[in-house]
């Protein structure tokens, strides 16, 4: 059966005090709140993973991720931090492809399917990331764009590989713009790359897969958003910088 997660992504904020207050909180929140059955994953940055790792502790049900890793194993690449690093400090996922890695860091499907290769090696869970401009989703072909994007970087995989990834669908005009995609629209996108993966890897691995939504998810969002049949989780961004905004989208299944 597949998992629900939700997944905040710090991005590049929060200081080394700003950190850990957050993570108090939202760590004993969880465990206060007697949260069950919905795995939450901290991702900050890379300062922050040992003391959040300490903060987290033995909870269980909240894991330990990272925002990105490097497609290359080790040695001298200046300013990269590699799949093996991370899993020696107790990482458990890693965010990969995010739009904004995309764009910003000039990712391309093929560097991205090496880091999901290098992640697959050392036992951390991809959280591979896809979406479509809002151009491309006025053309129409958003669809096709976006499982286009899985194919690249994920379909050669073997089954065994691609059983341990989780898919996070992120239209880019949703990011950071208060724009939701309606429940309905996440819902279409969701079902068709499970579609998607099931024409691959068949229908059992693709009925396995957790298929996370980004995208001004919140609060007020979140229930709509989770009902939906093949909606297993968010990829939070803003709201995953507050404690009690990232635990009521958590208790929002
Ligand atoms: O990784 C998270 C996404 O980019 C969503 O960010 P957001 O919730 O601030 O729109």
């Amino acid at each position: 059966m597949r998992k629900k997660i939700v997944a905040g992504n710090w991005k590049m904020n929060m200081t080394f005090d700003e950190g850990q207050k957050l993570t108090s909180e939202i760590v004993n929140m969880y465990k206060d709140e007697a949260i069950k059955d919905v795995i939450a994953v901290l991702n900050p940055p890379f300062p922050h993973i040992f003391p959040v790792k300490k903060l987290i502790g033995s909870v269980e049900g909240v894991a330990l991720g990272s925002q990105n890793c490097s497609d290359k194993e080790a040695g001298a690449f200046t300013g990269e931090v590699s799949a093996k690093i991370l899993a020696s400090f107790g990482v458990k996922y890693v965010i990969l492809g995010h739009s904004e890695r995309r764009e910003y860091f000039k990712e391309n499907n093929e560097l991205l399917a090496e880091k999901v290769k290098q992640a697959l090696a050392h036992g951390l869970t991809p959280i591979f990331c896809c979406g479509e401009s809002l151009e491309i989703r006025t053309a129409g072909t958003h669809e096709s764009n976006v499982k286009f994007q899985l194919t690249e970087s994920l379909f050669g995989l073997s089954p065994e590989d691609f059983s341990k990834v989780v898919i996070a669908y992120e239209p880019i005009w949703a990011i950071g713009t208060g724009k939701t995609a309606t429940a309905d629209q996440a819902q279409e996108m969701h079902a068709a790359l499970r579609r998607h993966i099931a024409a691959k890897y068949g229908k059992e691995i693709a009925a396995d897969t957790s298929i996370l939504y980004g995208g001004s998810a919140n609060p007020g969002n979140a229930k709509e958003l989770f009902s939906k049949p093949d909606v297993d989780g968010g990829l939070i961004g803003g709201a995953s910088l507050k404690s009690r905004d990232f635990i009521d989208i958590i208790k929002s299944f």
